[in-house]
């Protein structure tokens, strides 16, 4: 297993060119959040804006608009109930985040399906927490676009049939192969399938063992991919490494760090990485 170095995740995040706009920097929809769990796509959507995705829609319960808007004007909303805004947003983004928040009810479902059947192959798919846990329970097939599936290891026993004790590298690589998927298995020490290797996080720790963790790295790698979109992998792998980077900077001083907490420190260390090579 390789391990993803600062290095690469320098490389990754160049200085942005001047002759640019909103437009240049990638168009994601974030799809999830029931009315039990709207601050699962707070995170993400704010994961992502704060990654520097250029235009972020997210398609939530309307119970969570005002919620959502408080914590981050920069969004913009779509009522998760309207099946044809969302088929027409599609059209339009380089990316989509499905799951976080999402639940697994009948409305759950047709959105699962109605995302499947309109994204195109160049598009990016995320595939987090109960989109995962809906793709293991219902007989679905999968699209041809980039798929990126975020499952920790509960969701990824459930996705695979490898019980947690015996995920072992071999057993979860044949696995990605048969779903022709980037795995980002999430656990203490990460690890990333992909066709080409297999990566290991070396960061991050205990806590970060806190409700909503994982929704945020979910926006992290939809803003990254949508924005670096010509390196994915590197994005991938960078957007883990900074989502625990972040993490074990801020418990240096605290028991827990909080995912607001990681977002908002995220375009500072962006910013720091950008110019590490300078
Ligand atoms: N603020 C919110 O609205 C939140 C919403 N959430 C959403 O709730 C839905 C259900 O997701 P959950 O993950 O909570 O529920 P799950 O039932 O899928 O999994 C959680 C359980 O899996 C077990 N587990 C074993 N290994 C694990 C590992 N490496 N990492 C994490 N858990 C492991 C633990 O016992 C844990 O309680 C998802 O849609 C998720 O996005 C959660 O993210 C929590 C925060
Ligand atoms: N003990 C730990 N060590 C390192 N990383 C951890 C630890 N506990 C949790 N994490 C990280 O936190 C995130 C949790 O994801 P997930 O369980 O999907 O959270 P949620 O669904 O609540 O948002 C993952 O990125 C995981 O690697
Ligand atoms: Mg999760």
């Amino acid at each position: 297993m390789q391990k993803i170095t600062q290095a690469l995740v320098e490389q990754t995040i160049k200085k942005r060119a001047v002759h640019t706009h909103k437009g240049s920097f990638g168009k994601l929809l974030v799809v999830g959040g029931n009315a039990q769990f709207g601050g699962a796509i707070i995170l993400t959507s704010s994961a992502a804006i704060y990654s520097g995705c250029g235009l972020v829609t997210t398609a939530t319960d309307p119970s969570n608009f005002a919620s959502l808007h408080a914590r981050l004007p920069e969004t913009m909303v779509i009522d998760i109930h309207q099946q044809t805004a969302i088929t027409e947003m599609l059209k339009k983004v380089t990316g989509v985040v499905i799951g976080p928040g999402l639940g697994e009810t009948t409305l759950a479902l047709q959105t699962l399906q109605t995302v499947f059947q309109s994204i195109e192959a160049s598009q990016f798919l995320i595939i987090d927490g109960s989109a995962i846990d809906l793709i293991a329970t219902h007989t679905l097939d999968l699209p041809k676009a980039h798929l990126i599936f975020t499952p920790h290891e509960m969701e990824w026993q459930r996705l695979s049939g490898i019980p947690i004790a015996s995920q072992t590298e071999s057993r979860n690589k044949q696995v990605q192969k048969q779903l022709q998927a980037t795995i980002v298995l999430k656990k203490h020490h990460t690890e990333i399938y992909t066709d080409a290797a297999t990566y290991q996080l070396t960061l991050g720790g205990p806590a970060m063992a806190t409700g909503g963790m994982g929704d945020t790295l979910a926006g992290m790698i939809g803003g990254f991919v949508t924005q670096f979109s010509n390196t994915p992998l590197n994005a991938i792998l960078s957007a883990t490494y900074l989502h625990s980077f972040i993490a074990d900077e801020l418990g240096q001083s605290q028991y827990v760090t909080l995912p607001h907490q990681i977002i908002k420190r995220i375009p500072q260390v962006m910013w720091q990485f950008s110019n590490a090579n300078h």
